[in-house]
């Protein structure tokens, strides 16, 4: 069978979680408008008896101001060391200079294709001028077009990659979908709804941690922790009355109830954990290493 590794690079809010969500058939990697949603490198694993395809989505490229951000970046090296194929996903709304500024740093081993994502949202000519921009880069094998959103162009990138790969024994297990635990994705979903519910800043400062998991007889007990840096934070993070994180709570449930296909008892807490984003300790605890 054809096999191998699949790896989705690209600025912030290129749309990489949401194309990686598309080639998988399956909603693994959160998605928010807000830049640096994704913050892990997250394995899809999609199987059939012709191929097996390993996707990763990884952070958005971007200068690190604080560990996490570092930890970030890791994420995104190591996903560089073992690409089969490289897909460079570009915003087709975006300057390309910059794009095409943040590949040429990668110094990719792989063989790229520059994918012209957003293609619902943008003009013809602006899409002819974007695709000879990067026909013409050093790194670019081939330059293709998507709406990971609308899912315009999906298969035939699919097909495009899995023509391009190796042949070889599968790595993972055929029913696998990823090589995460699924505390991650609950703890994921959890993060997912507070990009989406609350205001510019308050996400970046937030962590979540699964902290218990038990399975009873007809529903699943969840209790998750919320990590924010300062006590105001806490405080909108509740809302008034405890209003907000209660809406929080409700959203986050319906999706996890959906995706672990069980009823969900979902418990949330909030603690104050002062700059964990540059603690060592903290950070490895969170599960960014
Ligand atoms: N119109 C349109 N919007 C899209 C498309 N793909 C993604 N988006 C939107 O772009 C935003 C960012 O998408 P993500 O998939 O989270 O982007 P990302 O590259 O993973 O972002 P980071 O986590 O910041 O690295 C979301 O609001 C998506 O709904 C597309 O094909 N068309």
């Amino acid at each position: 069978m054809q096999t191998g590794f699949v790896n989705i690079f690209g600025r912030p809010n290129a749309g990489k979680s949401t194309l990686l969500n598309a080639l998988a058939g399956e909603k693994l990697a959160i998605v928010s408008p807000k830049v640096q949603t994704t913050r892990h490198r997250i394995k899809a694993i999609l199987t059939t008896d012709k191929y097996q395809v390993i996707f990763s989505d990884t952070p958005g490229i971007i200068d690190p101001q604080y560990k996490l951000h570092e930890r970030m970046m890791q994420a995104v090296r190591n996903s560089l060391e073992d690409a089969d194929i490289a897909v460079l996903l570009v915003d087709s709304g975006d300057d390309p200079v910059e794009a095409d500024a943040v590949f040429e740093k990668l110094r990719l081993k792989a063989p790229a294709i520059v994918v012209l994502n957003k293609t619902d949202a943008v003009s013809a000519e602006k899409l002819e001028a974007l695709k000879k921009f990067f026909t013409a880069r050093p790194y670019s094998s081939k330059v293709m077009e998507v709406s990971a959103l609308k899912g315009t162009g999906v298969q035939a990138l699919l097909d495009e990659l899995v023509s391009r790969l190796p042949e070889g024994e599968a790595y993972f297990p055929e029913d696998e979908m990823s090589d995460l635990p699924t505390k991650f994705f609950v703890g994921e979903m959890v993060r997912e709804k507070i990009y989406q519910l609350y205001a510019e800043e308050i996400p970046y400062h937030t962590a979540v941690v699964v902290q218990e998991f038990k399975e009873k007889a007809d529903l699943i007990k969840i209790r998750a922790e919320i990590v924010v840096q300062r006590e105001t934070q806490k405080g909108i993070l509740l809302g008034e009355g405890g209003q907000k994180i209660k809406a929080l709570g409700m959203a986050a449930r319906k999706d996890i109830e959906a995706f672990l296909g069980s009823k969900v008892f979902l418990e949330l807490f909030v603690k104050v954990r002062p700059k964990w984003r540059d603690n060592d300790l903290l950070l490895k605890e969170y599960g960014y290493e």
